[in-house]
């Protein structure tokens, strides 16, 4: 293949009625990475997710799938494994037989069953019926579906939405897996702080555009918070006036002052601050969670 990108869009838009739900989106997926794609509620982050799917069309730009044009959908999608809406379980029937039946019908070999069991650790549980299991089962035999084909690419929409800390870190072993198998995942949460421990790619979304689109590293290292307990209201003040003056919001946390800003800004307020004569300032450099990059970014602040 020609291209590095399993998934690239660029300028994509989709209305629905007067409402913008993507708005010139320009993103990259890089092959073989675990890509998060994250946003609040409201984002487009379903609806880019449809778009790469061929299940709505775009109003403009364009976007490729593995190496094809999203026009060309029925080249791509036998590659990808998808799970976008809550699939099709039959709660009667065995998670294995659910396999089996999905199986038949997509014309994949039955020994297909054995093997997607076991990537999602659901082989103990594949004869009780799909019915009687609980969310993160439910979810795994979703995701154990959306695998059947051997996908080369898997996009799955808020895979962790409901688990309890414990499936979400099953969940996470579960994506380390596939990505060593050489799957190319991408998978969306508005939980920000999901993502921060498995996705190397991220794509942020806020109001369908991208705000970030890079390494998580790069990301994660680039910003820093600076954590400041003013002695007395001439520090309190100063701090904010140097701050601000660089382009930074200051917010205050139980009488601390907390500012998302590039990591070194820390070294330019404590050199300003000395030339006016501060010179016992104590600044504590935290690095901020993805929660916090993705409000600093939207506020306009970009790293
Ligand atoms: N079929 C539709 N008809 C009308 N409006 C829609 C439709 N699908 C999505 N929207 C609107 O588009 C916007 C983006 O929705 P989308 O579901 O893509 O967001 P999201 O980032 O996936 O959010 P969530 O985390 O809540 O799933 C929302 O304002 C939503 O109401």
């Amino acid at each position: 293949m020609m291209s590095m990108n399993a998934i690239e869009t660029h300028g994509l838009i989709k209305h629905f009625g007067k409402r913008t739900a993507v708005d010139g989106l320009t993103m990259s997926v890089p092959e073989g990475s675990i890509t998060g794609f994250i946003g609040p509620n409201g984002a487009g982050k379903t609806t880019t997710l449809r778009l790469l799917l061929g299940l709505v069309r775009p109003d403009a730009g364009s976007a490729t799938v593995l190496g094809h044009s999203l026009t060309e959908f029925e080249r791509y999608l036998p590659r990808v494994g998808a799970l976008v809406e809550a699939p099709a379980v039959y709660p009667g029937l065995s998670g294995r037989t659910n396999l089996e039946v999905l199986a038949r019908l997509g014309g994949h070999p039955r020994s297909r069953v054995g093997e997607v069991l076991e990537t999602v650790e659901l082989s103990d549980r594949a004869r009780d019926r799909a019915g009687t299991y609980s969310l993160g089962m439910k979810q795994r035999l979703g995701v154990a579906m959306a695998l059947l084909p051997d996908p080369e690419l898997l996009i799955l929409d808020e895979p962790a939405n409901g688990l309890d800390p414990l499936g979400i870190i099953g969940m996470r072993g579960m994506l380390r897996l596939l990505r060593g198998q050489g799957k190319t995942i991408l998978l969306s949460s508005h939980l920000l702080g999901e993502l921060e421990h498995v996705a190397d790619w991220l794509v942020m979304l806020h109001e369908g555009k991208s705000v970030y689109c890079g390494t998580a590293r790069e990301l994660l290292s680039q910003r820093v918070e600076l954590v400041i307990e003013p002695e007395d209201d001439l520090q309190r003040e100063l701090v904010t006036r140097i701050t601000n003056a660089a382009g930074h919001a200051v917010t205050t946390e139980e009488g601390a002052l907390r500012i998302a800003c590039p990591a070194g800004f820390d070294k330019a307020l404590d050199r300003q601050a000395r030339e006016t004569g501060v010179t016992n300032l104590t600044i504590r450099v935290e690095q901020p969670s993805l929660e916090q990059l993705f409000l600093a970014l939207v506020k306009g602040q970009r790293p």
